[in-house]
């Protein structure tokens, strides 16, 4: 697959006013291309959340313009834009965010529920295949551990076959093996599927899952890598000493 699926022109925002403004992004600029899979990095306070936040249509931006896709997010009625995130984008948080009344199967199948859809069956079979979660569907949130919470997360943003999804720090809150679990059947998803994930990472060890790492200092986007290792992603942050 070719083409982008999600572009940043010359995004600015700015939070509040006066003494208590910040310039959070200061015209950033950024291509995501379709059927690929890459991380944001840079410093605390860089502009990393904010960014995700306005490619995927959950915050405004001041100046500047943002597309998912063909759509531009921009300028879209609140209604519209609920139903871009819920049919086109898919997200994954550091703290799982499932809803705990639900079973895994229910929280997975939540998203389609909404949009008044049913999962195409082969499709839900690859993804709970591939995420490994066969024998706990019936079980709730507080019944799995946080590597499974995170695999239930990850099924429900697949499952929709968004065209990007946003991943926020998916291992943040996980041991080291469950978060290479994720990160793998993240990256299985992009080679073997196509799926497009941006993922905002402090992880060196997480970048290298990714196809390219776009660094981000003070709201401007400094460097980037492509095909990342942990050490060049770590020579690439001590050079534009943005080290976390
Ligand atoms: N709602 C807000 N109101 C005011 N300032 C904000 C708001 N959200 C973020 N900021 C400021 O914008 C800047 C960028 O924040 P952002 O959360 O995007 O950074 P980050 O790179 O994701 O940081 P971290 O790695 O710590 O999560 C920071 O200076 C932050 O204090």
């Amino acid at each position: 697959m070719t083409g982008t699926a999600a572009r940043a022109d010359d995004v600015w925002k700015v939070y509040g006013t006066e003494e208590a403004r910040v310039v959070a992004l200061r015209g950033v600029s950024a291509d995501f291309a379709r059927g690929k899979f890459t991380a944001i990095m840079g410093p605390s306070g860089s502009g990393k959340s904010t960014l995700m936040h306005c490619l995927a249509g959950l915050d405004t931006v001041t100046r500047g313009s943002v597309h998912i896709g063909g759509t531009e997010v921009t300028g879209l009625s609140d209604k519209a834009l609920t139903r871009l995130r819920r049919d086109r984008v898919g997200f994954i948080f550091q703290q799982f965010n499932l809803l705990p009344t639900l079973t895994a199967a229910e929280n997975i199948r939540l998203p389609l529920d909404i949009a008044g859809k049913k999962p195409d069956p082969q499709w839900w079979d690859t993804v709970i295949g591939t995420v490994g979660l066969g024998d706990r569907l019936d079980h709730r949130p507080s019944q799995l551990s946080g590597g499974q919470q995170q695999r239930v997360a990850c099924a429900r943003a697949l499952m929709s076959r968004p065209d990007v999804i946003f991943a926020d720090e998916p291992t943040g809150n996980l041991d080291s093996k469950a978060g290479a679990e994720i990160l793998s059947f993240l990256r299985s998803s992009v080679m073997e599927h196509g799926q497009t994930i941006v993922m905002v990472t402090h992880d060196p060890v997480a970048a290298s899952y990714t196809d390219r790492v776009v660094f981000l200092a003070d709201g401007s986007i400094v460097s980037e890598l492509e095909n990342p290792t942990p050490e060049t992603v770590l020579e690439a942050m001590k050079a534009g000493e943005v080290l976390v």
